[in-house]
């Protein structure tokens, strides 16, 4: 229903002229004025659609109500009602806007004229609502592109910007609304308009829309684009693209990073894991390479797993208990785990764990784990501290820790009021053993002399091996020294049985020393050095025995390191002399040579015996220079007994082997037989058994150069050692020299003289001369003659000789 303003003087034109429109189905309401102020009101308050006027009235005219109607609402259409009014009125009327003119002779044109009005009204109406939706769609266009964060733009072929929005402005540079018109190339760089045209292309050959990486010169630089561009078709041809592209430089930076820290975790040798904590059982969601290699599982494997799959069936871990703990307190921990390779061997895995959380103070989501595989390096570790604690010949406890055993034994004893016993056992010629068979033959007895001592013992007892073949026992509460004495002859019963070493039997005992807490010392030190007191006094009083601790002992040990500082200066101090025995041909009873023998002339304590000092020179290197004191002295006196007007004697010297191992000592030799001018036929050296047959081939070497030199060699305390047949017949010895342990009873025990006469046989069968020694009545001298034996020394033939003495004995010889 619509509403018409009738601008009417009379009631009745106006219901005539609204009868008319009804009858032709325009249903409306009207109302009627007839003044300007009523038309006014009445344009406010009723608000009519339409206005029919009359041209003339007594109080208003038509022009004036359409003058007011297009004053106060243009839009509404107005149609003059009236009688003729003229042409020129007419068109008066139209110009000021009149829609239409209807003469009231005529009503029956009213309606089609009201309703060609009404629809041109509706017609403009819809126009203009389509022009107020356009101007809103625009508006809302710019303002979501001006407002969106990403460049947005429309080119056309040519790469000439048609529209570019705020942000892309910023980004370059330019003043707003700059770039449209403006070609790529004059805005970028050839390269870039060059790369970013040909995306344009690209997208305009697809005739879709592309997503594109671009590089692009911005005012900070050049930084990354994702651009999204599409054809912007107009007609059937794309002429234009429109795109929007945002800067992912910052994207593309984080997603290196992330790339590198994937890669390095990738490339990590420890394995590394990631356990989301909130999702049920805890799996694992990311294991990298190191991982799989390691323990053997696949990604495929192990992923969505709980990591106790790695304990296997070993779950019953003490470390297992702090692993949960930290997981539930959200904390850092390391723990040392028993873990199992897919192939079931374990290994040892020392665990970091830290709790990952989501931003600064978020809630713990994922724990990252680290893996070391440290059992090579706990291993390494025991080894070490095995090696700390343990002897590694033997498996039994060393230095170190006996003497940790021993504090302990005091404090345990101190408070119970027990005994405690310290046993220092040296064997006895073990050198022997290991200069004769060797060092690897040495090792095998050592080892069997362990295992050996161990079974003499009570478990809580400790067997320690503290140096070449020195072992200690520690005896706890053993209070009866019966008790000790007990252990000491069992430990001998044991030592005594043979050890078959490289095919041969042998025998080998003990020195033992005994000190006992409290009677002997109250300190592990004391109680140590007394129990070693007390072993050196067994050994000098006979060896194989054992003694217990007196505390005149340790007066004897102190004599025997002052023995020891004293010899350091013997040398310096000219405190050495030389002693020569004799040696007669027995078949004429001429002296055909003299033994050298040392001789110590302590300013304090007189003369000593080679017995003492040499095995203490031995040990301390101090052999090296005696032994090349006596050899020089030795081939000067000789060389002077020539000088005297004697005959050549051969002179024997004494070696060490200490000095026989030496590198030089071949040329040692050489320059004392140059300096001395000593005939070196007239130069024999003693070697002993045990010597030579160590390191034999070159020990063979050493006595071919000696041999080539024309020295005289001989092979001392023949019988007492581990001589190999085999290898006897190899070395170029002149001389086998009896012991005189054999020569002693040769004519008493028949098992002596066997001996004596079998040595004699092999040396006359190896074309080699022996000598006995030790020739001290005149049965030992016939008994030799008697078998022959070619050479002898000993006190029934002549006493050693000062050179002084030797001299006048050999001129007064000479003289008879
Ligand atoms: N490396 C060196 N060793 C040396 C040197 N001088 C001696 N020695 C060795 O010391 C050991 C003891 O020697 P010594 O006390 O001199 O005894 C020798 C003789 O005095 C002794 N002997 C001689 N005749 C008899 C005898 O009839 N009865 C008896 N009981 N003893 C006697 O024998 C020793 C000689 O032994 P040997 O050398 O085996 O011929 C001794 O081992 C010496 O070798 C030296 O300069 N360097």
């Amino acid at each position: 229903m619509i509403k018409i303003l009738f601008v009417e003087d009379t009631p009745h034109d106006a219901e005539l002229a609204s009868r008319e429109l009804k009858r032709s189905g325009i249903l409306h309401e009207y109302q009627r004025v007839d003044t300007e102020q009523n038309l006014r009101a009445a344009m406010e308050q009723f608000g009519p659609d339409l206005v029919l006027s009359d041209f003339s009235m007594p109080h208003f005219d038509g022009l004036s109500a359409l003058k007011v109607v297009k004053q106060v609402q243009p839009d509404i259409p107005f149609i003059f009602v009236s009688g003729r009014i003229g042409e020129e009125m007419a068109i008066e009327s139209l110009k000021l806007g009149a829609s239409d003119y209807v003469i009231k002779t005529n009503l029956s044109r009213l309606a089609s004229a009201v309703a060609r009005v009404l629809e041109h009204v509706e017609q403009r109406d819809a126009r203009r609502r389509v022009e107020r939706e356009l101007r809103e769609l625009n508006h809302m266009f710019s303002t979501f592109m001006e407002n969106m964060p990403g460049a947005a733009f429309i080119r056309d072929e040519q790469g000439r910007f048609v529209y570019a929005n705020h942000a892309l402005d910023t980004a370059l540079g330019l003043q707003r609304g700059e770039a449209i018109g403006k070609r790529l190339d004059e805005l970028f760089p050839r390269q870039i308009a060059d790369r970013l045209q040909a995306g344009d292309q690209r997208v305009l050959d697809a005739g879709k829309a592309l997503q594109i990486v671009e590089l692009v010169a911005c005012v900070h630089g050049e930084t990354h684009w994702l651009s999204t561009k599409f054809p912007l078709v107009e007609g059937e041809k794309s002429v234009r693209i429109g795109g929007m592209a945002i800067d992912i430089t910052e994207r593309m930076k984080v997603e290196e990073e992330l790339l590198l820290r994937n890669r390095a975790i990738e490339a990590c040798v420890n394995p590394i894991v990631i356990v989301d904590v909130q999702m049920p059982d805890m799996p694992l969601i990311y294991v990298n390479g190191a991982f799989e290699s390691i323990t053997g599982y696949s990604r495929e494997e192990a992923i969505g797993r709980n990591c106790r799959f790695l304990q296997g069936g070993d779950t019953e871990q003490p470390e297992l208990e702090k692993l949960r703990a930290a997981i539930r307190e959200q904390r850092p921990a390391s723990v040392l785990l028993r873990n199992y390779h897919k192939d079931g061997t374990m290994f040892l895995n020392e665990l970091y764990i830290a709790p990952v959380s989501e931003g600064q103070g978020g809630a713990v989501n994922h724990f990252v784990g680290v893996l070391y595989d440290v059992t090579q390096i706990k291993r390494y570790q025991e080894d070490l501290e095995h090696q700390a604690n343990y002897d590694t010949l033997t498996g039994l406890a060393n230095r170190n820790l006996l003497n940790e055993r021993v504090q302990q034994a005091l404090i345990h004893a101190q408070r119970y009021e027990q005994m405690l016993t310290i046993v220092f056992i040296d064997l006895d010629n073990f050198k022997l053993v290991n200069d004769s068979l060797g060092h690897g033959a040495g090792d095998e007895l050592i080892a069997t002399v362990g295992t050996r001592l161990q079974n003499c013992v009570r478990a809580g007892d400790t067997v320690a091996r503290i140096g070449g073949d020195e072992f200690v026992l520690l005896l706890i509460n053993q209070n009866m020294q019966s008790g000790v004495s007990h252990v000491m002859q069992r430990v001998q019963h044991e030592m005594i049985k043979p050890v078959m070493i490289r095919g041969q039997d042998i025998v080998v005992t003990c020195s033992m020393g005994i000190a006992s807490y409290p009677t002997d010392g109250s300190d592990a030190e004391s109680l140590l050095a007394n129990a070693d007191a007390a072993m050196y006094r067994a050994k000098s009083s006979g060896r194989n025995n054992f003694q217990f601790y007196e505390k005149e002992m340790n007066a004897r040990t102190g004599q025997r390191l002052a023995l020891e500082h004293d010899l350091w200066g013997a040398l310096e101090n000219d405190e050495f002399h030389l002693l020569y025995q004799p040696q007669i041909e027995l078949a004429s009873g001429r002296i055909i040579g003299v033994e050298a023998l040392i001789r110590w002339g302590h300013p304090r304590r007189g003369l000593i015996s080679p017995l003492d000092f040499i095995p203490m020179a031995e040990h301390n290197g101090l052999i090296i220079p005696i032994g090349n004191w006596v050899l020089q002295t030795a081939c000067r006196q000789m060389c002077e007994l020539l000088a005297s007007g004697l005959p050549p004697l051969r002179v024997a010297v004494n070696l060490s082997a200490r000095q026989l191992g030496e590198k030089d000592f071949i040329s040692v030799i050489r320059r004392t037989l140059d300096a001395t001018g000593i005939d070196p036929n007239c130069l024999e050296l003693e070697l002993t058994e045990s010597m030579v047959m160590h390191n034999v081939e070159d020990i063979i070497g050493v006595l071919k150069a000696l041999n080539a030199m024309k020295i005289q060699l001989s092979l001392d305390d023949f019988g007492t050692g581990f001589s190999s047949l085999a290898y006897l017949k190899r070395f170029p010895i002149d001389r086998l020299k009896i012991d005189q342990s054999f020569i002693f009873n040769c004519d008493s025990d028949p098992d002596d003289a066997v001996i004596s006469q079998t040595i004699i046989a092999l040396a006359h069968n190896l074309k080699i001369k022996v000598i006995a020694e030790g020739v001290e009545r005149p049965e030992h001298l016939a008994f030799l003659k008697q078998n022959g034996c070619d050479e002898a020394q000993g006190y029934f033939i002549g006493q050693p000789l000062a050179f002084d003495e030797l001299r006048s004995m050999l001129l007064a010889g000479q003289e008879a």
